[in-house]
């Protein structure tokens, strides 16, 4: 037999087919690997709470944000609020124990909605505003009963409790400012930034970042932060005394000088009549020492509704007369020149709001006329037409309108121009407007000095690169292997 020829057909598919299949399993290793390594972690999610011990009540706050993310911004939220029943704190000094006891409810509340694994991680503060700091002033042995009281019931708890503490009025400006400021995002974006008008029960606070600012001037109103890369000179102020409850104090003070049994109040409504005590009236250190002497025990108190003679007894409530400095507010105080937007929250939204006066595009002597109308409705028929609204709120709202407009025009120097320059807000983006988130923020050190580096390339960017230099090197290696596909395109090779 002629020799034999081995015939062995050299088949090149299989080896082409194993190359494919290891190239895919490669390029789906690749972009996997790519996924996984830069997929942004499982959201969990970080609490914080916040108790704000305000003069006339108290009010829990709880924030969240996506925990790899703390050094980030503009990602805290309020995610709930609870408004503690009673009064403030500071109403519990003859029985401190109280004051603990009003905060269980909301703090039970609080408990279940923090995830129980993140209770313990949980930082809890409370800060107590103007209430407090006229306590401590009177008292100082019942306010510190009241924060033993507090601050015990706080520990039984199971979050991190960081303490109990009066905030000075230049951190409760500053941190309100804060607070706006970090919502609408101006903070990181080193945009223009808005004042903070903030008017509680027992004071009130303007900040704002003024160029003609530098702190040299009444340095004591001056606050500097270094916030995501950019320095910021804060001017601000609080006025103890002139929150809308004290300053109420401060204009029937005016009225009962004498300590007649009865005053006609122009502040009221026309019709208004309720009987009210003297000590109840002289019991803080707003007004405790003007108590005129010899007065009856009770006073009638009855309304007039007069706008105008209203915002006359008001305007006597401020000092216009000594400023020391270049330009004052009243009351001696420096302040300079009013720049830029402005946040109007707390009371100064309660009242606007109830009279349907928040849009400020509408002309100062048409707010005016509104609120003189206001005043001028009896008393009855102001009931009858908000049978919902509270009794306590519903006969402030003619003084709390004539203080506020009395306190911007007069106090703070707004002009008819530069009025429509003023929001009045009770949330931004979910979150109520106040010194509390910006309160947190700080202590929790979530707002960084110098601006955060962001990552080169999106998630989403850095995968479809990847998954695109793999599918191109992948066509590069199959062009490598042209001598092979040539030879698989021949007919089988006979040895
Ligand atoms: N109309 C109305 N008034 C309110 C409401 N809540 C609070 N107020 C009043 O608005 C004023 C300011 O309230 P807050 O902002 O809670 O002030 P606070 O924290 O108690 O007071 P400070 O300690 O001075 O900051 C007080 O006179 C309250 O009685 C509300 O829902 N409606």
């Amino acid at each position: 037999m002629s020799a034999q020829r081995e015939m062995k057909e050299k088949n090149p598919w299989p080896v082409t087919i194993i190359i494919i299949v290891i190239g895919v399993i490669a390029i789906v290793a690749l972009v996997t690997v790519a996924v996984l390594q830069n997929m942004p972690l499982s959201q969990k999610y970080k609490y914080g709470i916040v108790l704000d011990a305000g003069s006339s009540h108290t009010a829990l706050y709880i924030y969240e944000w996506p925990a790899e993310k703390d050094n980030n911004t503009g990602r805290v939220e309020q995610t709930h609020s609870c408004k503690v029943k009673g009064p403030g704190i500071s109403s519990y000094a003859s029985d401190p124990w109280k004051a603990g006891e009003s905060l269980k409810e909301c703090m039970k509340e609080a408990e279940m909605k923090v995830p129980g694994k993140r209770h313990h991680e949980t930082p809890l503060y409370l800060g107590a505003t103007a209430g407090m700091r006229l306590l401590n002033m009177e008292n100082g042995s019942a306010s510190d009963q009241v924060f033993q009281a507090v601050e015990g019931a706080l520990q039984k708890f199971p979050f991190s409790f960081q303490g109990a503490r009066i905030l000075s009025g230049q951190e409760e400006g500053a941190f309100g400012w804060v607070t706006v400021n970090y919502l609408d995002d101006r903070l990181k974006q080193g945009l223009e930034t808005t004042g903070a008008l903030d008017l509680g029960g027992a004071s009130t606070q303007i900040s704002f970042v003024s160029s003609n600012y530098n702190g040299s001037e009444s340095p004591s109103n001056s606050v500097t932060f270094r916030l995501y890369g950019n320095n910021y000179n804060l001017y601000t102020h609080s006025f103890l005394c002139y929150g809308k409850d004290q300053a109420m104090k401060l204009m029937l003070a005016q009225q009962t000088k004498s300590g007649p049994e009865t005053i006609l109040d122009p502040c009221f409504h026309p019709g208004y009549n309720e009987t009210k005590s003297y000590s109840d009236l002289y019991n803080s250190p707003c007004v405790s020492n003007r108590k005129p002497q010899g007065a009856p025990a009770t006073f009638t108190h009855m309304g007039r509704g007069n706008f105008q003679q209203c915002q006359e007894v008001v305007k006597k409530v401020f000092d216009f007369t000594s400023c020391k400095y270049s330009q004052c507010s009243f009351n001696g105080v420096f302040q300079p020149l009013l720049q830029g937007p402005f946040g109007a929250f707390s009371a100064y939204y309660f009242v606007m709001n109830f009279l349907n006066l928040t849009n400020t595009s509408i002309p100062l002597d048409a707010v005016r006329q509104k609120i003189k109308d206001y005043c001028a409705t009896p008393w009855k028929q102001v009931m009858a037409q908000h049978p919902d609204v509270k009794v306590n709120y519903l006969q402030e709202y003619c003084f709390g309108a004539t203080y506020i407009l009395t306190l911007l025009t007069e106090g703070y120097n707004f002009t008819s121009e530069s009025y429509s320059n003023i929001k009045f807000i009770k949330k931004i983006k979910g979150s109520d407007a106040g010194w509390t988130l910006g309160y947190m923020l700080n202590l929790t050190n979530m707002i960084p000095a110098e601006a955060p580096d962001t990552p080169p390339l999106p998630h989403a960017g850095y995968v479809s690169i990847v998954t695109l230099m793999a599918i191109l090197l992948f066509i590069l290696f199959l062009v490598s292997l042209r001598p092979l596909w040539r030879r698989c395109s021949k007919h089988p090779r006979i040895i």
